[in-house]
This record gives structure tokens, C-alpha cells and sequence, in this order.
């Protein structure tokens, strides 16, 4: 071997032993506790490098959703540890222990939100969800009464008219509507919803609306491409995305500045107006919270901007997901279909629309949905960072207490499908049995919502409009599964598996949910 061969191959020994050091040390700092241990992290960009588990490599990606509780299952108690060695030698805590859980979000100071990762989401200005401290604090004071009563009320009212809107003038007269893939349907619903109550722009399934001057998209086309393009903008460099290298590139770059041209817009004309028009739509609610009582702004106008993008980002997947899982798996348990068909007529016997008034009545619709959250938490893995040195107590199988050493700065996850599927908490944890949120139900253990002082600000706006939309549609149509010859001869659970398979994204993502609705 000449010079330069002995100098690399010095090179390449002194880096690993560096490593293994580093990783020794990182092992020692969290007490050797127990759990997996690979070459590369499972999370950021290696999940998407590596989809497959590699044992001693990778745990591949999405393994928490894949794994739900079995990774916990396999260590005997509900805290376990990942340490990687590459990029740099680190650990992470996975909790699905709900006491711990609970520790750590009712902990906001000793347990924040590791910000940096969040960094991505702030492409129209700083924001509530990618803030942290005192920053944060001054964005939820501001934008939390934006989700007020009066809200929730024209979350309903919207809600209902886009529901009729839908029977009335797209489905009209037929008898039967077949999609290949429910998100079809739940998407513009959850996006007309987020149009009309979050930007108080109102829409219909027929596109109508005129061009504006200076516009080349209309508002409903451009927040459609924004929100479906999201994924574009958050996996594309900025110069690349300006030259626009393909169709939805372009695309989506031309939504991304066409919305933020019709947010300034709404924000000057709301400014200029003489007469401030009674609105409750969340971006009225923040302009008027924004401005302090002689007229100064509270918000500059970017994080008007951040926070207002933020709460479609936040708000229109999720519930066009939980929507889609929702239907999917009522299609599957056709009795438990029927258990909420009834519910919903004892409250709503005619064929009239729900009110507002009706919603804490339809208990059954509520139900219905916190048991698909269980199953299908659109947020599975909630992170957080340890800002100081601390610990955190769990209890493993055999009931001992253990103690787990937590350094500053070492990641924690709260992992939503392992606390979700953790039979300490839940029976048949694989069963969908809405009836298990009839009367009294381990609270500590359903995060779908995120707890403690960073939990989801728009849970009732959700609640609301998912409550509305459930009980119009289930009241009026039955819903099964879209029947396809090739699939026949498939059992139960391989159809289940089929109509709910899911994959990662920005949040959970069902994958082709065929589904058909027959008018009752
Ligand atoms: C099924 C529906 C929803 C689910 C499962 C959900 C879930 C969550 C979760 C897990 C968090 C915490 C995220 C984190 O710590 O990084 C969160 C935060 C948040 N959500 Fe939701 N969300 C839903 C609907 C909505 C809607 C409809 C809106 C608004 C219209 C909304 C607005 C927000 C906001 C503003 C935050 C940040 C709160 C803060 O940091 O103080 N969410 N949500």
C-alpha cells in the first residue's frame, strides 16, 4: 500500500473510532436503556432514503406507524431507546407510556418542540406551529380567540351548505356514486370548509368564480394547488422551484405566489374598508386580533401571513384524511354503520339538516371519529427536545419502576400508534369499536390532538365540521366498498388491509380507499 493508501486508510480508522466513542458516550449519556440500535436514524430524510428495515442498517421509514406497539412489545415496557451512529452518533427517546406522555407535554419548558426541524413550514413567515418560547406565546395569544364560538358556529352553517351543495348539484339524482379513492370526495369538502370558515372566501363545487385583475388562477384554484403541492415546495430547492424544472414545479410556484398576493389583497382590504363587515372566518378573526386598540399592528404582515397559511396547512389534510379513513372504515363494518345510521335518526328523525344547537346530541358521530383517530392518527410521531438534563419514570411489564437518564438536547418522540395500540390501555387494540368512547375511556392514552399547552388549536374546528359532515352524509347515503373483480376472492382482513393501507406524507395518508354511496 503506497503513502496515500496508509493516509486514507489512517484517515478512515481515526474516524471510526471517533464514532464509536461518540456513540459509546451517547449510549452511556441515556443509561444504556434498552432499545434499537442501527447505523442511520429512522426519521428526516433517511426515511425516505431507506423504505426498508435493514437490520443493524435502518429501521426504514414510517416504521412507527408500520410497528404501531411492537417495538415496545419486544423491550417489555413503553419507553424504549434508537441510537444511530451516522450522521452524528445520537439517541432518541419513543414513549408510549401515557403517564410519561403526559409528563412531558404538561412540561412545555423542559420538554419544547426541537423548532429547527419545523424550520421548513415557514415559507409565508414565522407562525404558531413552528415557533417556540416566548415567540410562541405571543402567537397563541393572538391567534386562540380566532377559534371562537362564533366560529365554530360558521364552521357548522358553512359546513352544512357545502354538504347540500354536494347532494343537490353534483350528485343530484343518482342512486348510487362509485369513487376509486374517497379522498376524491374529502378533500374539496375539507377545503371548501378551510376556504369559506378559515379565509372567508366562499366556494362551490362548480367553479364560477371570475378572475380577478392581476390574477391567473382563482382563489379556489390556487389554495387547491397550494395545499396539494406542499410536499413540492417543502422537497424543492427555491431557485429550482422558481426556474420551474417541470409542470408542477411551475405549478405550484405560480399557487405559492398567487395566494400570497390574494392574502395581501384580503389584509388591504380589510384595512381600507370604512365599514369593518361582522366576520368570523379565522382570517378576520386574526386581523381584527392583530391590530391593538389604536390601530397598530400586533403581527407584521408576514406572520399574519404565516399564521393564517398555517391553519389550512394544519387543518385541510388532516380532516380530508381522518374523513377518508372514516368512510373506509364504516364501509367495512357495515353494523356499525348501521349503529350510527340509528343514532343519527333518533336525534334527526325527518330528513331536515342538523343545527349547530344538534351537534353535542350526535354522540355516535363523535365516537366514530375519535376510534378512527385512534387507528389512524394523522400525527404519528409528535417530537420533542430535552432542553435540560432531566429524566423521565416508567414502569415496564414485570410493574418496576425505572428511572431513564434524558441529556440536554436528545430527542423525544410521544409515538402516537404505539400509545394508540398499547393494550395496557386498550382492548383488542386492533378492533375498530367506536363504542369504547361511550362513557368512561383512558383519556391520557388518545393524542391525536397532541396535549398540553401545544395541543391542536383547530380540535373543535375539526370536531365541528367532521360531526356536521359524518351525520349528512351517513344519514342520507350507506356507504360500502367499491366491489372489483380482481379482488374477489380476498378475505376480511386482506380487504381491510387493501381499503386502509396507508403511507407517510405530510401527515398519514390513506393510499386508494374505492368506495361507493347508495342513496338510502
Ligand atoms: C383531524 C384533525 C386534526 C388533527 C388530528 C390535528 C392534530 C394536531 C397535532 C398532533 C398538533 C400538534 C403538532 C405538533 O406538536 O407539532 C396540532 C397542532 C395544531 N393544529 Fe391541529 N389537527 C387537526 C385539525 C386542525 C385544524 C382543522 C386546524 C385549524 C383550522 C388545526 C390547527 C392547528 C394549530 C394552529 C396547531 C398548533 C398549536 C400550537 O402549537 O400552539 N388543526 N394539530
Amino acid at each position: 500500500m503506497g503513502t496515500v493508501g496508509l493516509v486514507l486508510l489512517s484517515f478512515v480508522v481515526v474516524y471510526c473510532v471517533k464514532k464509536y466513542i461518540d456513540y459509546r458516550a451517547v449510549l452511556h449519556s441515556i443509561g444504556n436503556h434498552p432499545g434499537y440500535r442501527t447505523l442511520f436514524p429512522s426519521y428526516g430524510i433517511y426515511s425516505f432514503i431507506f423504505k426498508k428495515p435493514i437490520p443493524g442498517i435502518t429501521r426504514g421509514g414510517m416504521s412507527s406507524w408500520k410497528r404501531k406497539h411492537r417495538d415496545f412489545a419486544e423491550f417489555g415496557m413503553d419507553v424504549v431507546s434508537l441510537a444511530s451512529v451516522i450522521p452524528t452518533p445520537r439517541s432518541m427517546l419513543l414513549v408510549a407510556d401515557a403517564a410519561a406522555i403526559k409528563e412531558i407535554t404538561s412540561s412545555r419548558t423542559r420538554f419544547p418542540k426541537p423548532v429547527k426541524q419545523y424550520k421548513v413550514l415557514t415559507f409565508f413567515g414565522a407562525n404558531i406551529v413552528t415557533a417556540e418560547g416566548d415567540e410562541w406565546k405571543r402567537f397563541r395569544k393572538i391567534t386562540a380567540p380566532a377559534f371562537s364560538e362564533r366560529n365554530n358556529r360558521l364552521v357548522w352553517d358553512e359546513t352544512v351548505k357545502i354538504m347540500v351543495d354536494l347532494f343537490e348539484n353534483v350528485w343530484g339524482e343518482q342512486k348510487v356514486i362509485t369513487t376509486d379513492h374517497a379522498i376524491e370526495v374529502t378533500l374539496p369538502i375539507a377545503l371548501f370548509v378551510i376556504g369559506v370558515a378559515g379565509f372567508g372566501r366562499q366556494m362551490t363545487w362548480q367553479e364560477d368564480a371570475k378572475l380577478p385583475a392581476g390574477h391567473t388562477l382563482t382563489f379556489k384554484e390556487a389554495l387547491h394547488t397550494v395545499s396539494t403541492g406542499v410536499f413540492v415546495k417543502l422537497a424543492t430547492p427555491a431557485w429550482m422551484l422558481r426556474r420551474g424544472l417541470t409542470q408542477r414545479m411551475r405549478e405550484t410556484n405560480v399557487a405559492f405566489r398567487e395566494l400570497e398576493q390574494y392574502m395581501l389583497e384580503m389584509i388591504q382590504a380589510r384595512r381600507s374598508s370604512e365599514k369593518k363587515e361582522e366576520r368570523y372566518d379565522l382570517f378576520s378573526n386574526l386581523l381584527d386580533a392583530s391590530e391593538d386598540d389604536e390601530g397598530q399592528p400586533k403581527l407584521a404582515d408576514s406572520e399574519l401571513l404565516g399564521n393564517i397559511f398555517i391553519f389550512l396547512l394544519a387543518g385541510h389534510e388532516t380532516t380530508a384524511h381522518t374523513l377518508c379513513f372514516t368512510f373506509g372504515l364504516l364501509a367495512l363494518y357495515p353494523e356499525q354503520q348501521e349503529k350510527l345510521y340509528q343514532h343519527i335518526k333518533s336525534v334527526l328523525p325527518s330528513d331536515r339538516v342538523p343545527t349547530y344547537e344538534e351537534m353535542n346530541s350526535l354522540s355516535e358521530s363523535v365516537a366514530v371519529f375519535y376510534e378512527t383517530l385512534r387507528l389512524y392518527p394523522p400525527v404519528t410521531g409528535i417530537p420533542k427536545i430535552a432542553a435540560e438534563d432531566t429524566t423521565l419514570v416508567a414502569t415496564d411489564y414485570n410493574g418496576n419502576k425505572i428511572t431513564i437518564p434524558v441529556p440536554e438536547g436528545s430527542g423525544v418522540t410521544l409515538h402516537v400508534p404505539g400509545l394508540h395500540y398499547n393494550p395496557r390501555y386498550w382492548d383488542d387494540p386492533y378492533e375498530f369499536k367506536p363504542e369504547r368512547f361511550r362513557g368512561d375511556w383512558p383519556r391520557d392514552a388518545f393524542l391525536p390532538f397532541s396535549a398540553g399547552a401545544r395541543s391542536c388549536l383547530g380540535r373543535r374546528f375539526f370536531e365541528t365540521e367532521g360531526i356536521a359532515i359524518l351525520t349528512m352524509l351517513v344519514s342520507r347515503y350507506k356507504i360500502e366498498v367499491k366491489e372489483e373483480p380482481e379482488f374477489a376472492s380476498e378475505t376480511f382482513e386482506e380487504r381491510k388491509e387493501r381499503i386502509l393501507a396507508a403511507r407517510g406524507g405530510l401527515t398519514l395518508t390513506p393510499i386508494r380507499t374505492p368506495l361507493v354511496f347508495k342513496r338510502r
